[in-house]
């Protein structure tokens, strides 16, 4: 289970996150939902380790986090994916997808390219994705959508039991949207922890156990899908947002 309790981040006076603390129950998908800018990747980013918190403190199974590496994290099995895809340029989707997992410390800069056993168990993930047949394609030529399978299988490397996605379904077009949602169903029914930012509403109410909503840093509300669908302080934080940014137009 992925504990975060009184996280904060700030930039200068700026309070990106301020005091959050909720849960992601093991076995379960948990989404990170709220307006632009709330502060759900900057949340993400310091469980994920790749930004350091300000204050609080992250747990995953009884074991604290916030001050350990990021690599060191993946190790424990979290694992992340990133808005815009990492693919590395002139490589292939089974090169980047091996090289993405494979680099964790400076020692592995100096590991021979790739094993055997990454190849076989690479390309058992691009089948499990469906994503077999651009094994050999360059990762620059890819779609955006592809791109974000791409990151997926690189995710899966590592063997992770909680993974966290950033915008998932961002961007891509409507038959790509329902095969990430069976991917990521079949990977939680697979026993694999999720916790999501995501702003595609029918991603989130399809897909979540648990929605958790952020405003300007804060949780303002916690629930299954339906609860945070008839929470008015939710709508008022959406309704706000946007004449916001009317306002500002
Ligand atoms: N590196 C940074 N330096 C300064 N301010 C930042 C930085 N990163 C984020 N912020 C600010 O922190 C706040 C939260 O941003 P964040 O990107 O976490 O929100 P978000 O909920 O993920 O938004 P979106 O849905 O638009 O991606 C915003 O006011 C943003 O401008």
């Amino acid at each position: 289970m992925l504990e975060v309790k009184g996280l904060c981040k700030y930039f200068g006076g700026i309070r990106a996150v301020d005091d959050c603390t909720f849960t992601a129950e093991e076995g379960q998908i948990t989404a990170l939902i709220g307006p632009n800018g709330a502060g759900k990747t900057t949340a993400f980013n310091c469980v994920s380790r790749t930004m350091m918190p300000t204050r609080g403190e992250v747990w995953l199974d009884g074991r604290r986090i916030d001050r350990l590496r990021p690599h060191k994290i993946t190790g424990m099995g979290l694992s992340r994916t990133f808005q815009i895809s990492r693919n590395l340029a002139d490589m292939t989707v089974l090169e980047n997808v091996i090289a993405q997992a494979q680099v964790r410390g400076w020692r592995d800069l100096f590991r021979p390219a790739m094993s055997a056993a990454e190849i076989d168990k690479a390309m058992g993930i691009l089948d499990f994705l469906g994503i077999t047949r651009i094994a050999h394609e360059d990762g620059s030529n890819l779609s955006y959508g592809q791109k974000k399978l791409m990151d997926l299988a690189a995710l899966l490397m590592s063997d992770p039991k909680i993974i966290l996605l950033d915008e998932p379904a961002g961007g891509v077009n409507l038959s790509l949207l329902e095969e990430i949602i069976g991917h990521i169903r079949k990977l939680n029914e697979a026993g694999l922890t999720v916790l999501i930012v995501e702003h595609n509403m029918d991603l989130i109410m399809r897909l979540s156990h648990k929605v958790v909503v952020m405003a300007q840093g804060a949780i303002i509300a916690e629930g299954t899908p339906e609860e945070v669908r008839a929470d008015p302080a939710v709508l008022d934080a959406y309704l706000g947002s946007t004449l916001d940014e009317e306002e500002a137009a």
